[in-house]
């Protein structure tokens, strides 16, 4: 009996196993290998998609074959390969067309030796293996059983990655769901006894044992989001995640990626396939905070999600079914938004099935206290203090005062005015402290300074002779966000408002000038 040796680049690829690599890596330390067990000029694995193939890796093909794909029936070949358990060779006299002409790096037109098998996993096509070679017979000698062993290696390998890539969103999904239970054990406290709270809260019960489409607006600050976790803590859903997408916060070209997934080499940057928001929400909720900033461009692709529960990741054909609860929120007034030919009417009624409207603070100002005491107890506890407390002149003032920047402006409020009592009281221990919130450190904008808070700044920006008019004007711009930003206490939505601009332009606005 005669031994058989086993080629160094099999025995690598079997180390690559149990290897930590990326599933390009992977596939291009595959393809390395491939080459230097059957000599050939070039090589592909392909994927299949739907009726599509697509290139995971290649060698010796030119750059842009990466960014195409094939279609099983345009291509006799391909086609032949996929139908057949057998590897197929197509010698330099077959009538059938190459895949590749014109695409192999060498200064020969025509492939004349093409060698292709079909990979399964788990008894299903998954896709396949092309070899080809200039020279007329070069595959001759191939040893069948070689080709088998590595084939069977490839598949192993495919097997690897899939695996991996499985763990890897379970991970995920199982990262975001316990973020989902910490935020709500910390944050999901909605304070409030006014009628409207009670109201709210009425509507939150109902609507959370559906699975209705949430459209949740309000001014900003409002506590929108907190609705929306307390609807998917109190659903069906609640052990599934709840995943958070800011529409504003997402540059154009990469909302439809950050949404619906992209496959490896989709796009320049696109090094791994990833999945999107929706299927990381499957079986969950997707909350899209801030909707009315989502591009145009993107709300057709958004809408049919919805309606069909279709996604495809960009750059692939294939559509995943996903189950997925939508709640969105947002602060614009969409109806008008529709009205004015910024957001798609189709889209507007699909989101708003059950719509809730959060109620500024002014209109429920007997909760003014209730939350200012929320506050006082969440920041007693963070500095690990025994006691505070409001002064009575204090409490009259936050009753008197109108509350531009809502829920969020007042816990902002209370935290810094905490920390200016601790810090105004020195000497004593941390434990024995018993704190008391004066007017003084509470620091309340009065009436005047909130009518100017929208103001730019009074400040002509430094016009240093030699600079250009593009670096003075950025200079200009730097100078009003950034007095906008600190006036409205970092809230962007706030200063987007005060400035005149979209919550998204502002954004944008934000990222160019390095703020
Ligand atoms: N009723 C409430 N009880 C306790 N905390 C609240 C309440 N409402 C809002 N908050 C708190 O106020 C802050 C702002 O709330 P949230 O982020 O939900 O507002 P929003 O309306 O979504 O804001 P934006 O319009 O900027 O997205 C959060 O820290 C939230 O926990």
């Amino acid at each position: 009996m005669t031994t058989r040796h086993m080629p160094d680049a099999v025995l690598e690829i079997l180390a690559d196993l149990s290897r930590e690599l990326t599933p390009g890596e992977r596939y291009t330390r595959l393809l390395q290998a491939l080459s230097r067990v059957f000599p050939c000029d070039a090589a592909a694995l392909l994927q299949l998609h739907g009726g599509t193939l697509q290139p995971l890796a290649i060698q010796g093909l030119s750059d842009d074959t990466m960014g195409r794909s094939f279609m099983v029936d345009d291509h006799p070949r391909l086609a032949k390969i996929l139908l057949s358990r057998e590897p197929v060779r197509f010698m330099a006299d077959s009538q059938l067309p190459d895949p590749y002409d014109g695409l192999v790096d060498s200064d020969s037109l025509h492939v004349h030796d093409c060698l292709g098998a079909s990979l399964y996993i788990d008894d299903m096509p998954w896709g396949l293996l092309t070899l080809d070679a200039m020279r007329p017979g070069a595959f001759d000698e191939i040893d069948p059983y070689d080709l088998r062993t590595f084939l069977r290696l490839a598949e192993a390998t495919i097997k690897i990655v899939n695996l991996i890539g499985g763990l890897r969103a379970r991970v995920e999904r199982e990262h975001l769901v316990t973020q989902a239970v910490v935020a709500e054990q910390v944050q999901l406290e909605l304070t409030g006894h006014s009628k409207v709270m009670q109201i709210l809260r009425h509507e939150i019960d109902v609507v959370a044992l559906t699975d209705l489409a949430v459209l949740i607006t309000g001014e900003t600050g409002v506590g929108k989001e907190l609705v929306a976790r307390h609807i998917h803590a109190g659903s069906s859903r609640a052990q599934s995640p709840l995943v958070y997408v800011n529409c504003a916060a997402l540059p154009d070209n990469l909302v439809e990626s950050e949404l619906f997934g992209h496959t490896q080499g989709a796009f320049s940057g696109a090094s791994q396939a990833r999945a999107g928001k929706f299927e990381l929400a499957h079986g969950g909720t997707l909350f899209l905070d801030e909707v009315g900033e989502l591009p145009l461009a993107t709300q057709p692709k958004l809408l049919r999600a919805l309606q069909n529960g279709d996604v495809q990741r960009v750059g692939s054909d294939v559509q995943h079914k996903v189950d997925v609860r939508i709640i969105a929120a947002t602060n614009r007034d969409l109806a008008r938004e529709v009205a004015a030919g910024h957001f798609r009417a189709d889209l507007y009624h699909r989101l708003s099935v059950y719509p809730i409207e959060v109620p500024p603070l002014r209109s429920r100002q007997r909760d003014v206290l209730t939350l200012a005491g929320h506050f006082l107890e969440m920041n007693r506890r963070r500095l690990g203090l025994r006691g505070i407390r409001l002064q009575s002149a204090a409490r009259d003032a936050l009753l008197a005062y109108d509350w531009p920047g809502n829920v969020r402006e007042l816990e902002h409020l209370i935290s810094r005015a905490a920390l200016r009592a601790r810090a105004s009281e020195t000497g004593i221990s941390d434990t024995r402290r018993l704190l008391t919130i004066t007017c003084d450190v509470l620091d309340l904008p009065d009436s005047v300074s909130q009518a100017t808070i929208t103001l730019p700044p009074s400040v002509p920006p430094d016009t240093k002779p030699g600079l250009t008019l593009r670096q003075a004007t950025e200079m200009f711009q730097k100078d009003m966000v950034t007095n906008a930003l600190r006036q409205c206490d970092g809230n962007q939505s706030q200063a987007a408002r005060a400035l005149g601009l979209d919550r998204g332009n502002l954004s944008r606005l934000l990222k160019r000038l390095g703020l």
